[in-house]
């Protein structure tokens, strides 16, 4: 078996030129969708994803203000600066880069992003909101996961759905927005013992561990679906996932490779919740 390889930059480009169809049909409305994004520190991915995310604004025709300042900003001074941003008529989505430098709390940062210009679906409100089932911004990876799964014509419901990892940013919305779909799911994480056991009952595999290449053909159920969000160098320095692409292909029915897979789709959904909010706040505007 060659497993189908599902092209998440591919899925991402059809996605865009949609938005760029409706931003321009918004724009006639009056409606011009904006996003801030605010990077502090200096670490070389994250600046290459925010470069990522003004392009894909640029492309799109969301107005994009980039804030990047160096880890000498306090705490204090970026929660005024997302204040400022929450009061900002022309800005609809607001996304600060993480991680964050360690002086600064994320949690206070996110608590500080107001929940409808919450594009990137981290606040409280917009978690709570996405557990019940609520309509809400939905995390941008966690949602490109399920737009990939659901693409490739492979169904979700009633399936057994393995994630590996726990954060707050895909393990944990990924599990929830999967059992929202009707699959069973289940969470491993770096105490799960007897990982190889648990991942061969995955009908659907998703794997967010960050660590290269740790998951093989051992790993995965023949036909299995197999998700890889890792993005990690290996050893030679080559951009590879968290799993290991050439012995899992052999067994998988669809797996993402890395780049190209998860990741375009990660930049793809904040542009959606972008021009979502957008009109959000148009709608909210007309009923006041
Ligand atoms: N505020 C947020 N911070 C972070 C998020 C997030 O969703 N919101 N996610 C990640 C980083 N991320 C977006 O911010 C992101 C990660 C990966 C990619 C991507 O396109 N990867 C490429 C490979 C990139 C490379 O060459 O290094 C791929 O997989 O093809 C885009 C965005 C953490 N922080």
């Amino acid at each position: 078996m060659s497993a189908h390889i599902i092209v998440g930059a591919e899925v991402a480009s059809e996605i865009r030129a949609a938005l760029k169809e409706e931003v321009e049909q918004l724009k006639e409305q009056g409606i011009h969708p904006g996003l801030a994004v605010i990077l502090i520190g200096d670490d070389p991915a994250s600046h290459s994803y925010v470069k990522g995310k003004e392009k894909a604004c640029h492309e799109i025709g969301i107005y994009s203000e980039v804030i990047r300042h160096d880890a000498s900003i306090t705490q204090e001074e970026l929660l005024r600066m997302i204040e400022e941003y929450n009061q900002n008529p022309n800005i609809h989505g607001i996304l600060v880069q993480l991680p964050l430098p360690k002086h600064i709390s994320e949690k206070a940062v996110i608590d500080a992003i107001s929940p409808e210009k919450d594009v990137d679906g981290f606040t409280p409100v917009n978690v709570g909101n996405m557990l019940i089932g609520n309509d809400c911004y939905l995390p941008c990876t966690p949602h490109g996961i399920i737009e990939l799964i659901k693409r490739s014509g492979q169904p979700i419901e009633g399936k057994h759905a393995v994630v590996i990892g726990r954060s707050n940013i895909v393990g944990k919305p990924v599990a929830m927005l999967l059992l929202q779909e009707n699959a069973t799911v289940t969470v491993a994480h770096s105490r799960t013992k007897d990982l190889a056991s648990i991942t061969r009952q995955a009908d659907i595999l998703v794997v967010a561990v960050g660590r290269a290449e740790m998951i093989n053909a051992e790993h995965v159920k023949v036909g299995a679906v197999v998700i890889d969000v890792g993005v990690n160098r290996n050893e030679a320095g080559k951009l590879v996932g968290d799993v290991h692409f050439d012995s899992v292909k052999e067994v998988a029915s669809y797996l993402t490779p890395v780049p190209r897979g998860v990741g375009p789709m990660t930049i793809t959904m904040l542009m959606k919740n972008t021009v979502d909010a957008a009109k959000k706040a148009a709608r909210v505007a007309q009923e006041k």
